[in-house]
């Protein structure tokens, strides 16, 4: 058999460890797997995690995070590089000076918040997420608890999300995605440069095993951005691959279990 030569697009996650694999490094991997690219990881922090909820965390010290980041692009090279649990200000402000050299296109999460409620990111780190991260980020994709954080705007409807959209898209990102997925009704997302709109729907479904669902839709658009795609098409691939992800959630441990990311190799039930 010949030897490969086409190698696949890159993609970097820098982000936390979930030890229950449902959400973090691990749904970053293996939603990359998913979309034919080679994932990679710089790590942030360690979570021991499951079903239930965050039962410890604990930060890497900034030259960890700082060469793992060095190691990577200097030999390997990245096409587009997605954020997610950056835990404190340091780590946030070096994220954000390491991306601030990059031609990749950059997805940043904000990520705040577990769905159990644990915090993720130091309180005194959300002025660095507004000041240094979101600058540089090519798409921001808070959910409605992280946009209540940045902004201080507490969103209940569709309207709400439109000036969401623009609070955020003034702390510098090219494009906003607002996550409606903490609504209710149908799962509705907003995409938006400020000028161009693009409204995503799909049903909701009523499964709670949604834990990973905003770094699985995060590491999806860095994917497809790393494929070529351009930003509105990137986000339409993710949302139709998270929204079959949630669809297929299964229970795992004894409390919210993981989104399926193998859901497109799994035969339709
Ligand atoms: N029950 C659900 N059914 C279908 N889509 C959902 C459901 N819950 C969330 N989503 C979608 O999942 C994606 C992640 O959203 P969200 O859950 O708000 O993010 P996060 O995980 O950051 O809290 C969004 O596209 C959202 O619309
Ligand atoms: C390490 C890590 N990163 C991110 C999340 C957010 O995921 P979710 O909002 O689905 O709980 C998490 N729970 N853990």
């Amino acid at each position: 058999m010949p030897i490969r030569t086409a190698v696949p697009p890159r993609v970097l996650t820098v982000a936390g460890s979930d030890s229950g694999g449902g959400a973090g490094i691990q749904a970053d991997l293996k939603t990359m797997l998913a979309h034919g690219v080679h994932g990679m990881s710089v790590l942030t922090a360690v979570t021991a995690q499951n079903s239930l909820g965050v039962q410890g965390a604990w930060e890497l010290p900034v030259e960890a995070v700082r060469a793992q980041y060095r190691s990577v692009v200097d030999d390997i090279g990245v096409q587009a590089v997605k954020t997610g649990m950056l835990a404190s200000a340091a780590l946030v402000e070096t994220v954000a000076e390491l991306l601030a050299a990059t031609d990749a296109p950059v997805v940043v999460d904000p990520v705040g918040v577990s769905k159990h409620g644990d915090a993720l990111l130091a309180a005194e780190a959300l002025d660095s997420v507004r000041t240094k991260l979101l600058p540089v980020a090519t798409v921001a994709t808070p959910n409605l608890d992280e946009v209540a954080q940045l902004t201080g705007v507490t969103v209940t409807d569709e309207s709400g999300m439109r000036r969401a959209a623009e609070e955020i898209l003034a702390f510098g990102p090219r494009w906003a995605l607002i996550k409606g997925g903490h609504l209710t009704g149908d799962a509705v997302d907003l995409l938006t440069d400020g000028s161009a709109e693009h409204w995503l729907r799909a049903p909701r479904y009523d499964n709670r095993h949604t834990h990973g669902t905003g770094c699985t839709l995060a590491s999806a658009v860095a994917s497809g951005l790393a494929l070529g795609q351009d930003v509105p098409t990137a986000v339409e691939n993710a949302k139709a691959y998270v929204t079959g992800a949630i669809r297929a959630g299964f229970p795992l441990g004894g409390g919210i279990g993981p989104v399926d990311h193998g859901w497109r190799t799994r035969p339709a039930e």
